[in-house]
């Protein structure tokens, strides 16, 4: 069961990945994408652990910023979450933006992660977000950055068996396996 769940910042979609997540299987592997720069972002990830822990979530936990693939590919854990994707492009992007094809780099990165989830056989639950709803980004980065968001998102979703959208806390499912082409 191959899953992507996608929604806004703060739309309630790493909730319902959770909870969707925790009935496909009792144990599993957490995987966070998120790194903590700074003091707000230490602390909204301490609580995001205390959180977890409060409502009885006691999987294990990996934070893995870039290496997905492979750890998708080497974990041996009955069912995978992994919340999100959008920061882990946002970590390959910032690593490589300074090289002459760095979109194409984090491209190949994307490509790989989606072959490895198509090739999965335990459950996986993918969190990622809408980011082209605004305005064109002001600077080049952020236009490659939604760019690459937007076909991510598309190349992840063609392989999913489930595609949930989390608005508002709602969960709407715009893919179901018995539609899987
Ligand atoms: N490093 C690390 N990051 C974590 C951990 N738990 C959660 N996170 C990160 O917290 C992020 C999600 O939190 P928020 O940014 O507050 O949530 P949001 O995506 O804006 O809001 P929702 O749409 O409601 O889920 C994800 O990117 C996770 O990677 C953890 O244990 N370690």
């Amino acid at each position: 069961m191959k899953v992507l769940v996608t929604g806004g910042a703060r739309s309630g979609k790493s909730g319902f990945a959770e909870a969707y997540a925790a009935k496909l299987g009792e144990r599993g592997l957490y995987v966070a994408t998120a790194q903590a720069f700074d003091e707000e972002m230490k602390a909204r990830i301490e609580l995001h652990q205390a959180d977890r822990r409060s409502r009885g979530f006691h999987w294990d936990t990996t934070e893995e910023p870039y290496a997905l693939a492979e750890t998708l590919r080497s974990t041996a854990a009955p069912v995978i979450l992994v919340d999100c994707l959008t920061l882990w492009l946002s970590n390959w992007l910032l690593r490589c933006e300074h090289e002459p094809d760095a979109e194409r780099l984090v491209e190949s990165r994307i490509d790989e992660l989606a072959d490895v989830f198509g090739s999965m056989s335990s459950p996986v639950v993918l969190v990622t977000n809408e980011v082209g709803y605004g305005l064109v980004p002001e600077y080049k980065l952020g236009r490659i950055f939604r760019d690459l968001s937007g076909r991510m998102n598309q190349k992840l979703a063609r392989t999913a068996d489930q595609l949930v959208l989390v608005t508002a806390g709602i969960p709407v499912e715009l893919k179901s396996q018995a539609f899987r082409l």
